[in-house]
């Protein structure tokens, strides 16, 4: 099929390479010349295990290609994905210009095409956003009606970044938002090569999936650290408790998100939650639990400061940055929100991150760094040993990182451990995990 796929950030990009992998031709579009311009060079605009590669063999074949040009996009395909950001409002709603901007676009270079085309959106967009903003958006510049002279669907992204290639290509879940059957035709064509069987629901009921989906992992992951706070405090390690409890096989609980650990982050679980409570306001109805589920989440944060206080320690070294490891991210990340913590209150930090190089960074993780965190290039070193020699106490944030630390480090430093490194060594002062 040839397809096209409208911005090219963490779904968009991911989405062309495997698209163009799995033989279809793809044109991948972005107003953002940072990311066309290293796309058509075979360079993945973002750091995802085994995009670079996918990305290569797609500009190599042909198959893959990136334009800012919408309409030669709309024009050589038959389909559009829609992959913009729906970033949150300053006060937690959602930001659905980009979105209403990429519908607009595609609208008015569908008013110049002769043939069926359909407009799947992939964002993450609150119930009734399809119906209220891009079906009219649509219809307004493409001057025809939907289902009648193009197509349209929702199809929710589950992806998670890092593994994001192999959950393309075995999903948990396929969705589908029916509109015209038409496009639904075209997405269980595309989706023949997965062993799930797509579900085809109506498009709200679609759109209120996807929110329920990240509130259930932000839920289980508050739960499961407010557990393991407790738990510590009665000197038992809540991973085993949670472990345990998973393998009961009459509550069927997945063990997914119940790890006790540190804050979660990202660019989607909080801004998400924030869009869903701001959208229960409107519609009048409380959210105790999504409340008390952020509430939980910033404990957490307050918990890793307070451990990293308590040491009396000012040199800190903080190891990793962005999200969760093999992305470079830094979008919500909690590990950010504790460095800003700490550097706002005159601590001395250096910071490892091999991921996160501030030459390198593009789109939203640029603008994120500019807004959030101007004087980060002053705190990150690209050499670890650099943080050996600075700390006084190490903060451990990203697993694989922190591994290769730990070979480098046997003296008497403090370590505080927010993603269980080594629970072996926490029997101690010196070794503390967050919630066990
Ligand atoms: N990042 C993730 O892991 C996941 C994200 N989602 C959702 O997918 C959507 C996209 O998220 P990300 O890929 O993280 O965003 P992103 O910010 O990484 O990428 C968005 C891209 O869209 C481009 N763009 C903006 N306006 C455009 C237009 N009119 N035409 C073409 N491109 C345009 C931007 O330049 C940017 O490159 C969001 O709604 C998000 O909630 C869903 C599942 C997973
Ligand atoms: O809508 C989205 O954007 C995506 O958001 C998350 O994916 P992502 O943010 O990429 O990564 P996750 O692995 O879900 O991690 C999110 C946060 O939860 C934390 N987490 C994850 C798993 C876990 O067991 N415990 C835990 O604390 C991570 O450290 C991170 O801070 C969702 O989980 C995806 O299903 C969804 O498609």
């Amino acid at each position: 099929m040839q397809i096209s796929v409208f911005g090219i950030g963490y779904v968009g990009a991911v989405s062309a390479a495997c698209l163009a992998n799995d033989g279809h031709n793809v044109i991948a579009v972005d107003p953002n010349p940072h990311k066309v311009g290293p796309l058509n060079e075979g360079i993945s605009p973002i750091v995802e295990p085994g995009l670079d590669e996918l990305i290569q063999n797609g500009i190599g074949s042909k198959r893959l290609k990136a334009t800012s040009d919408v309409r030669e996009a709309v024009n050589g395909t038959d389909i559009s994905f829609v992959c913009v950001g729906t970033p949150s409002r300053s006060n937690g709603s959602l930001d659905t210009s980009y979105v209403a901007a990429a519908a607009e676009q595609i609208g008015a270079a569908i008013r110049e095409k002769n043939s069926f085309h359909s407009v799947v959106m992939r964002s993450t967009i609150l119930p009734g956003t399809m119906e209220s903003i891009v079906l009219p958006a649509l219809e307004r510049a493409s001057g025809r009606q939907a289902g009648v002279g193009f197509g349209v669907a929702y199809y929710p992204e589950f992806l998670r970044e890092s593994t994001a290639i192999a959950d393309y290509y075995d999903p948990g879940a396929i969705i589908f938002g029916r509109h015209d059957q038409a496009t639904i035709d075209r997405l269980l064509e595309l989706h023949k090569i997965f062993k799930v069987e797509p579900r085809v629901v109506s498009i709200r009921t679609a759109e209120a999936v996807k929110y329920t989906n990240n509130a259930w992992h932000a839920l289980k992951i508050s739960f499961a650290n407010e557990i393991g706070n407790i738990c510590k405090e009665a000197g038992i390690d809540g991973h085993v408790v949670l472990d345990v409890l998973c393998a009961d096989t009459r509550l069927n609980i997945s063990k997914a998100y119940l790890k006790p650990g540190f804050a979660f982050g990202g660019s989607c679980l909080p801004k998400d939650l924030r869009a869903l409570r701001f959208a229960a306001r409107r519609l009048d109805v409380p959210t105790p639990i999504l409340d008390a589920t952020m509430a939980a989440n910033e404990e957490q944060l307050r918990r890793a400061y307070s451990m990293v206080a308590a040491t009396g320690k000012r040199r800190i070294g903080l190891i990793g940055l962005s999200f969760k490891p093999e992305t470079d991210d830094l979008r919500e990340s909690p590990l950010v929100e504790l460095a800003e913590r700490l550097f706002g209150r005159g601590y001395d930090i250096r910071i490892y991150d091999p991921n996160i190089q501030v030459s390198k960074l593009t789109g939203a993780n640029l603008q994120f760094v500019k807004s959030h965190l101007p004087h980060l290039a002053t705190l990150l070193t690209s050499d670890i040993d650099e943080v050996v020699d600075h700390a006084e106490v190490f903060v451990l944030g990203n697993r694989d990182e922190a591994k290769r630390l730990m070979s480098a480090i046997n003296d008497e430093r403090p370590i505080i451990d927010l993603v269980r490194v080594d629970q072996t060594r926490c029997s101690g002062d010196l070794y503390q995990g967050i919630c066990w």
